[in-house]
């Protein structure tokens, strides 16, 4: 059941209380009450996913991003130091399905080499690229397209599954790009060859892209993993607007420190002040309340939350807390740091075409007319999303560079990709006065090399947290984001784009000027692909660094577990829903294979 009060739940004490409804803690949820013994409560802060037409509907996703739209968090970023100073909003998903729920719906699942690098530095098997399938597989319900085209030769059928939960499919929609994206991939295979399916381990080359839609409409973990029958199952139990201060441990006293409680208010969104809670009690409840949780506390509020709350509980660096009048219980120097983004530039060209996603931004009886078909049929141009068709993963190769002479390769392995270019069927900033046509291709440094961090603002434990992306402050991602961007002009220097493309919009032609012009484009054009992990990044049992242990169980005290994006060490080379799915399936299992 679904609750949007407190008042309402059934009681205050569950074997596990689950604190995110997002991409990862509905995965949890899901798992641990197949097993009917087990009682779990999730608590979310944001709203209800429910007839959200935004998220439902894959093409209309950007008007979830609106500002003021309660479902993204508030966020901004610190001034970026290397990108011009610039302060970046940062959506994160604050609705159920969290960031599933807003996201681009790209499933890759990353390089063999990347999860075989989790391996490495866990010192745990079971994260290496094999022993994750049966995770992936868990997760993906291979589905048709929404246009039931031939898909023949556009994905590998044996690294699929049919039989997960989530739906993925290939874009369901033909726009005119596409075939001029395939022809590139036969005229120029040396730079861009074809590559069968991202998702088989080796994610080399130009590829269809796989999307979490089903039949036309968004698959987030709200719409797959707590859909009917499983939320009517009588031990689930989720709360919308609980937004979680901290977790709590009764009698701490140093040396064993043990969470079971988890302290949390209703409807803070713009409310900033922290008052003292009433309750347990038989008042009424007010501000603040305290649920227990009998067997696990399982963080799944994503690499911007689950840092936060660790912080305001007193887990973090000694120091640091101390300076915001914070109480120390475990003391890790590593909570909120080594986060990894990757920075993302858009690139537009003008086109001589009126089929691009113009055509609804610019004329509203259009976008009526093509909803109407959604609404009646999930087919049309609607079914997918603006920037989805296809994507290059690619690497920067020792002829076309001497970086990794003076620098070492932030990539997993020779698997996998330094760079990205998704094509876009429009113009994803505002259309210019005088209109037009356009392509994008985004370009983003997919295993980059700088790192940024989540740390407190004030000790108000509902105040936003200060997000540094880090973007750029390596400078190997800068040298590896000008290649990407020359790789996207040459890509569109082919015979396949002759007649079609017509010219860059001004700011990218300016930038093709010279490479001092391309320098200050790209830190003053340059923003996150919005992929951050690392936050709470996982290490070997006895390591010096690290927040939580390989069974994802936090460092230095009990009664917590770790499941979202936040514990992957690295990023994926590639984007990182789909990992962060496999991550808390397998998350799941080992909460169950403990408590069972
Ligand atoms: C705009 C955008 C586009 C993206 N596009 C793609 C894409 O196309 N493909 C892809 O693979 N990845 C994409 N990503 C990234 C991907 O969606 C995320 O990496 C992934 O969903 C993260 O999952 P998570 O479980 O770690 O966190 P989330 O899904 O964000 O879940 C965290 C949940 O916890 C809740 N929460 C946080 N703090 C608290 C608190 N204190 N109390 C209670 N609840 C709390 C949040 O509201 C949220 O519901 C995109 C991300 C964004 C923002």
């Amino acid at each position: 059941t679904v609750y949007d009060n407190v008042t309402r739940l059934p009681g205050l004490t569950f074997d596990f209380v689950i604190l995110g409804g997002g991409t990862a803690g509905n995965v949890v949820a899901h798992r641990l009450t197949e097993n009917p013994a087990f009682s779990v409560l999730v608590l979310e802060a944001g709203v209800s996913n429910k007839d959200v037409l935004d998220s439902e509907v894959p093409a209309l996703g950007a008007g979830l991003l609106v500002p003021g739209a309660p479902y993204t968090w508030s966020y901004v970023t610190t001034p970026q130091t290397a990108a011009e100073n610039r302060v970046l909003r940062y959506p994160r998903g604050h609705l159920l399905g969290g960031t599933s729920s807003i996201n681009g719906m790209w499933y890759t699942r990353g390089s063999q080499d990347d999860f075989d690098r989790y391996a490495e530095v866990t010192g745990d098997p079971g994260w290496g690229w094999l022993a994750m399938q049966p995770y992936f597989r868990k997760n993906e319900k291979w589905t048709e397209p929404a246009d039931h085209h031939n898909t023949s030769g556009q994905f590998d059928p044996s690294v699929h599954s049919t039989t997960g939960i989530n739906s993925v499919s290939l874009p369901g929609f033909q726009w005119p790009m596409f075939s001029r994206v395939i022809k590139t991939t036969t005229e120029m295979p040396d730079d861009f060859p074809f590559m069968l399916d991202m998702n088989a381990g080796i994610p080399l080359g130009v590829g269809w892209a796989q999307s979490t839609i089903g039949h036309g409409a968004r698959s987030s973990s709200a719409v797959s993993y707590l859909a009917t029958p499983f939320i009517e199952r009588p031990n689930l139990h989720v709360l919308i607007n609980a937004q979680v201060s901290r977790v709590l441990s009764i009698n701490a006293s140093r040396g064993s420190i043990h969470f079971s409680q988890v302290e949390f208010s209703q409807d803070r969104r713009g409310k900033h002040s922290y008052h003292v809670y009433i309750f347990p009690s038989n008042q009424p409840p007010t501000e603040l309340f305290i649920v227990n949780a009998a067997k696990e506390i399982i963080i799944s509020a994503g690499s911007v939350g689950s840092p936060q709350i660790l912080l305001n509980s007193g887990v973090g660096d000694r120091t640091t807390l101390a300076s915001l009048g914070i109480p120390c219980l475990v003391d890790n120097p590593s909570v909120g740091q080594n986060l990894s983004e990757q920075p993302l530039v858009s690139n537009s060209w003008f086109v001589n075409s009126t089929q691009t996603f113009e055509s609804y931004t610019q004329n509203d009886t259009q976008l009526t007319l093509d909803l109407d078909r959604w609404n009646r049929t999930r087919q049309g141009p609607l079914v997918s999303t603006i920037v989805g068709g296809q994507a290059a993963f690619l690497r920067i190769s020792e002829e076309e560079s001497t970086i990794f002479q003076q620098h070492p390769d932030p990539a997993a392995g020779n698997n996998t990709p330094h760079i990205e270019l998704q094509n876009g069927i429009g113009l994803d900033t505002s259309v210019p006065a005088e209109g037009g046509n356009f392509i994008s291709l985004q370009t983003a440094v997919v295993s980059p090399a700088s790192r940024g961090s989540i740390a407190l603002n004030t000790s108000d434990p509902f105040q936003a947290p200060l997000i540094d992306l880090g973007l750029f402050v390596d400078d190997y991602d800068f040298f590896a984001m000008r290649i990407a961007i020359k790789k996207a002009v040459k890509f569109l220097s082919g015979n396949a784009w002759k007649g079609y493309v017509i010219r860059p919009i001004d700011d990218l032609a300016q930038a093709l000027i010279s490479d001092d012009a391309l320098d200050a484009y790209m830190r003053n054009t340059v923003i996150a692909a919005c992929h951050i992990v690392g936050s709470a990044a996982m290490s070997p049992e006895n390591a010096t660094w690290g927040v939580v242990n390989p069974d994802l169980l936090l460092k230095g005290a009990t009664g917590i577990r770790i499941i979202d994006a936040s514990v992957m060490p690295y990023i994926p080379s590639g984007h990182t829903q789909a990992p962060t799915y496999a991550i808390a399936e397998r998350g799941a299992d080992l909460i169950k294979q403990k408590w069972m």
